[in-house]
C-alpha cells in the first residue's frame, strides 16, 4: 500500500483535466502565452502531475507570504518552499495580465501548451526575504539566492492551473513515472513499504550499501528516485547519471530496488529542502525518505562556512515528523572499513579502526588523469560509464589555432602536424585550412573586418563541435584580429564539453619572408592595388598577446615545429 499523499488527496490535475483537456487546447490558442523558464518547467511538471500535491497551481500571495515565513500554506499545511511563477513587469503590460486573465502556459523547448492558469494576483515578492527565510542568507554564493538576483523577474503571478499535456520527454521515458504510475507500480509488485532515496550525484558502493541497510532496518523495499531537473550547476549531466544508476540497480538483491527519475528543479535549501523531498516522496506513493549528511547543501558560503549543518536537514525534518507521516530514515555519512571489506555508518566504526573514503575531488581527478579507481570504491560497469563521460586527458578532444600571415608557413606545419597525429592514432584529426573554409564554409564572406570576424566564430563552432567528440582540430585560419582568436578560444572552451583544450599558436614568420617566398603572388598582387584589404600590406595583423607557442620557419625547420606542437600536447597530458 502506498502512503498517502500530502494534505489527503494526490492532485493528479492531467488526470483531472483529461476530458476537458481538448476543449483547453483549442482555448490555449485564442489566449495570452507565457513561455516557461526551464525552472518554471520542471515545477509545471510536478503541479500538474501531483508531485507537489496539495498545490494546484503556482502560489497566490497569501500562500507565498505564510510559506516564506512558517513554511506553510495560508491553509496551515506544511510546505516549506515557493513555487511561483515570476514574470517580467512589461510581460504583465504588454499581456494586460490582472485577477481572473487566463494565460497558456508553454514549454519553452517546443512551444507546446501545457496548461491554463487563471490569474488569482500578480504581486511584488520580497526577495532579500525569500533568501534569508528559505536559504538562510541572501548571500549569491548559494546557486538559488543567485538565481533571485540574476534571473527571478520582478512579478509573481498566482494562481491555479489546468492541465493540457504533460510536458513530452524522449529521454529515458520508461524510467520516467508519474506519482500515480508509481503508485500503481508499488501496488503490482505488492510493495508495503518503500523507502525513498534521493540523490543528484553518481551513486557508487557507499550509496548501496546505505540504501540496502535502510531497507534492511525498515523491512522494506527501496525506491533510487534521482532528481533528472535542474540540479546545482556543474554536477554531473543527467544522462550520465541515469546511466550509472542504471548499472547500480543490478547490483541490489533481485527485486529490491526500483528506479524512477524525478524531473524536480533543486533548490539546494538544506533543511527546508529535505522536508520538500520527503513530502514529494509522499505523494509518489513513500512510505520512509532516507535523509543523509548534509542533505540538498549547497557546500560553502562567501565566507567559505557551510551554509547549514550537516545534520540540520535531519533536524528540521525531524521536527515536523507528526504531520509529515513519511518516516525518516537518518543516516550519517557511510564510510569503509578494509579490515572486514565493508561500509558502516562513521558514528558506528569503533575507535581505531582504519577506514577508507574518496571524495569527490579526488574521484574527478583520477577520472582525469585516468588513474585507477577502487573496487571498494565503485563497480566496474559504473566506473566505465564515468570513464565515457569524462575521459582521461589523453582521450580528450583539443583545438590547436595556428595564427599567421598568408605563407607564413602554417598551412605547411598543419598538414605536417595531421600526419602525425595519424600516426599516433587514437583520435580523429581534422584539419581546417584557412582556404578550405573560405571554400566550404564561408565561401559568401570577404575580408572586412566582420566578415573575418565571422569566419572565425565559424571555425570556433565546427572545432567545438568536433572536439567535443573527441578529435583533435587543427585550424590555420590568418585570424587577424585578438577579439576573434579570444572569441574562439571562448566558443571552444564553453562549448567543447570535457575536451574543451585550446592552444593558439602564433606562426610568426616574418612578413619579409612570408612576401618573398608566396609562388601563388598573393601579394605582389596587394602591392599593385588588385587585391585591397590584404592582411600584412593594407589589413592589419595584430600580434597575438597571449600565445602558447610562438614558431617561425625561418628559424626552425617544420619538423622542430611540429615536435614543439608535439611536446606542448605532452605537457598538457593530451599526447
Ligand atoms: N584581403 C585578403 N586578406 C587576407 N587574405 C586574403 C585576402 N583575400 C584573399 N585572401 C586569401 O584567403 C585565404 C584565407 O583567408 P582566411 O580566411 O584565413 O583569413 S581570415 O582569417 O578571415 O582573415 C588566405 O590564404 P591562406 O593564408 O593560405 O589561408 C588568403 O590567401
Amino acid at each position: 500500500m502506498a502512503n498517502s499523499p500530502h494534505g489527503g488527496i494526490l492532485k493528479d490535475l492531467v488526470a483531472r483535466d483529461e476530458k476537458i483537456s481538448t476543449e483547453l487546447k483549442e482555448e490555449s490558442h485564442s489566449l495570452p502565452d507565457l513561455v516557461l523558464t526551464e525552472r518554471q518547467l520542471c515545477d509545471l511538471e510536478l503541479i500538474t502531475n501531483g508531485g507537489f500535491s496539495p498545490l494546484e497551481g503556482f502560489m497566490n500571495e497569501r500562500d507565498y507570504e505564510s510559506v516564506v515565513d512558517n513554511l506553510r500554506l495560508a491553509d496551515g499545511v506544511l510546505f516549506p518552499i515557493p513555487v511561483t511563477l515570476d514574470v517580467s513587469r512589461e510581460t504583465v503590460e504588454s499581456l494586460k495580465i490582472v485577477s481572473g486573465t487566463r494565460i497558456t502556459l508553454r514549454d519553452p523547448r517546443d512551444d507546446e501548451p501545457l496548461a491554463i492558469i487563471t490569474v488569482e494576483d500578480i504581486y511584488t515578492p520580497d526577495l532579500v526575504k525569500e533568501a534569508i527565510n528559505v536559504f538562510g542568507a541572501d548571500d549569491p554564493a548559494h546557486p538559488s539566492v543567485s538565481y533571485l538576483r540574476n534571473r527571478v523577474q520582478d512579478l509573481y503571478v498566482g494562481g491555479k492551473v489546468q492541465a493540457i499535456q504533460p510536458p513530452a520527454h524522449f529521454d529515458y521515458v520508461a524510467l520516467r513515472y508519474t506519482p500515480s504510475e508509481l503508485r500503481s507500480h508499488f501496488k503490482k509488485l505488492s510493495w508495503r513499504k518503500v523507502v525513498a532515496f534521493q540523490t543528484r550525484n553518481p551513486m557508487h558502493r557507499a550509496h548501496r550499501e546505505l540504501t540496502v541497510r535502510a531497507a534492511r532496518q525498515r523491512q522494506a523495499n527501496v525506491l533510487i528516485h534521482p532528481v533528472v531537473g535542474l540540479t546545482k550547476p556543474g554536477d554531473v549531466d543527467h544522462y550520465t547519471r541515469v546511466r550509472v544508476y542504471e548499472a547500480i540497480m543490478a547490483k541490489y538483491p533481485n527485486g529490491m530496488g526500483h528506479l524512477a527519475l524525478l524531473p524536480l528543479a533543486m533548490r539546494m535549501a538544506g533543511p527546508r529542502e529535505a522536508v520538500w523531498h520527503a513530502i514529494i516522496r509522499k505523494n509518489y506513493g513513500a512510505t520512509h525518505f532516507i535523509v543523509g549528511r548534509d542533505h540538498a547543501g549547497p557546500g560553502k558560503n562567501s565566507q567559505g562556512k557551510d551554509f547549514y549543518g550537516p545534520y540540520d536537514a535531519q533536524d528540521l525534518v525531524t521536527q515536523y515528523h507528526d504531520e509529515l507521516e513519511i518516516e525518516m530514515v537518518p543516516f550519517q555519512q557511510m564510510t569503509y572499513l578494509p579490515s572486514t571489506d565493508e561500509y558502516q555508518p562513521v558514528d558506528e566504526v569503533p575507535k581505531g579502526v582504519q577506514t577508507l573514503d574518496i571524495s569527490g575531488t579526488e574521484l574527478r581527478r583520477r577520472l582525469r588523469t585516468g588513474a585507477s579507481i577502487p573496487d571498494w570504491f565503485s563497480y566496474d560497469a559504473v566506473v566505465k560509464v564515468l570513464r565515457e563521460s569524462y575521459p582521461p586527458r589523453n582521450n580528450q578532444g583539443f583545438v590547436l589555432l595556428l595564427t599567421g600571415l598568408h605563407n607564413s608557413g602554417k598551412d605547411a606545419i598543419a598538414k605536417a602536424l595531421q600526419v602525425t597525429l595519424n600516426q599516433q592514432g587514437g583520435r580523429s584529426v581534422s584539419l581546417l585550412l584557412g582556404e578550405t573554409v573560405r571554400q566550404e564554409l564561408s565561401s559568401e564572406l570577404g575580408y572586412s573586418a566582420e566578415d573575418r570576424h565571422l569566419n572565425a566564430q565559424r571555425i570556433a563552432f565546427v572545432a567545438a563541435e568536433l572536439t567535443r567528440a573527441g578529435a583533435a582540430v587543427i585550424a590555420a585560419p590568418i585570424a587577424p584580429y585578438e577579439r576573434s582568436r579570444e572569441a574562439v578560444k571562448d566558443i571552444v572552451q564553453h562549448s567543447g564539453g570535457a575536451g574543451a583544450n585550446f592552444f593558439l599558436i602564433h606562426v610568426a614568420t616574418p612578413l619579409a619572408h612570408c612576401e618573398k617566398t608566396d609562388r601563388r603572388g598573393l601579394y605582389a598582387k596587394a602591392r599593385r592595388g588588385e587585391i585591397k584589404g590584404f592582411t600584412g600590406v593594407d589589413d592589419v595583423y595584430e600580434t597575438p598577446e597571449k600565445a602558447d607557442l610562438t614558431v617561425d620557419v625561418t628559424q626552425q625547420s617544420i619538423s622542430e615545429i611540429v615536435h614543439s606542437i608535439v611536446l606542448l600536447l605532452e605537457t598538457n597530458s593530451l599526447l
